[in-house]
C-alpha cells in the first residue's frame, strides 16, 4: 500500500469521483503488479489527495499503509515545506514499520524549478529516506522509485513472511506425523 501522486502513464484524475457512501473521500486506489527477482508482487497503490479538507479522512490511510511516498512538486516551494507537516503526520498514524522515501515531482520542469536537487536529498537524509526525482510527463524515474519502494517493503516484512513460512513448515509436519500415527493405529488394530 503506497501514497502516490502519479503513475507512469501520466493522466489528470480527479479523486472525487472516489466516495464513500456518496461523499468524496480524497483517495483514488490502483492495482499494479511488479516484477522483482523474479516474484510478481501486487501491489495496492493508494494515492490520497493533498489539499487540507481532506486531511482528516486521508490520515485514516495511513495506518494500514506499508509504503508511503512522499511527493512534493519541484517547482513549488510550498509542497516541499508542507512535507514536514506530512512527514509528522504519518510519523503519528503509520505504523512503526512503515517504509518511506521522497520524490520531487515534475523533473522536467526545470526551466520553472524552485526547489534544488540538493534540497531534496538533504531533506531525505535528514528523515533517513531515499530520493528520487521523477516526471510523471515523461515517466522518468517513475518505475524506479515504485521498485524500490516495493523492494523496501517486502525487505521489512521478510521476517513475517519467514515466520508464516515456518509455522506452515511446522503445521504439515504435525499433520503429517498425526497421519503417520493413525496408519499405525490401523495397521496394529486387531479387528
Ligand atoms: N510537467 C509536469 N506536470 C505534471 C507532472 N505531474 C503532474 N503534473 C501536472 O500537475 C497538475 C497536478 O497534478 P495532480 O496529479 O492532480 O497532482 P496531485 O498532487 O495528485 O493533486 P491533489 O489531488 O491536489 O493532491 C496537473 O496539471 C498535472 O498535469 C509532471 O511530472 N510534469
Amino acid at each position: 500500500m503506497f501514497g502516490l501522486r502519479f503513475s507512469r502513464e501520466h493522466r489528470r484524475r480527479n479523486k472525487l469521483t472516489c466516495c464513500f457512501n456518496g461523499v468524496p473521500t480524497g483517495v483514488d486506489f490502483k492495482m499494479r503488479t511488479l516484477e522483482l527477482d523474479g516474484t510478481r508482487v501486487r501491489v495496492q497503490i493508494w494515492d490520497t489527495a493533498g489539499q487540507e479538507r481532506y486531511q482528516t479522512i486521508t490520515k485514516q490511510y495511513y495506518r494500514r499503509a506499508q509504503g508511503i511516498i512522499f511527493v512534493y512538486d519541484i517547482t513549488s516551494e510550498s509542497s516541499f515545506q508542507h512535507l514536514v507537516k506530512w512527514a509528522g503526520d504519518v510519523d503519528e498514524y503509520a505504523p512503526g514499520k512503515v517504509q518511506k522515501i521522497l520524490v520531487g515531482n515534475k523533473s522536467d520542469e526545470e526551466t520553472s524549478r524552485k526547489v534544488s536537487k540538493d534540497q531534496g536529498s538533504k531533506l531525505a537524509e535528514t528523515y533517513g529516506m531515499e530520493f528520487f526525482e521523477t516526471s510523471a510527463s515523461t515517466s522518468d524515474n517513475i518505475s524506479e522509485a515504485f521498485t524500490r519502494m516495493t523492494q523496501l517493503v517486502l525487505r521489512a516484512h521478510e521476517r513475517d513472511v519467514d515466520d508464516l513460512l515456518g509455522s506452515l513448515d511446522d503445521y504439515l509436519e504435525k499433520a503429517s506425523l498425526e497421519e503417520e500415527k493413525g496408519g499405525d493405529a490401523q495397521k496394529t488394530c486387531a479387528c
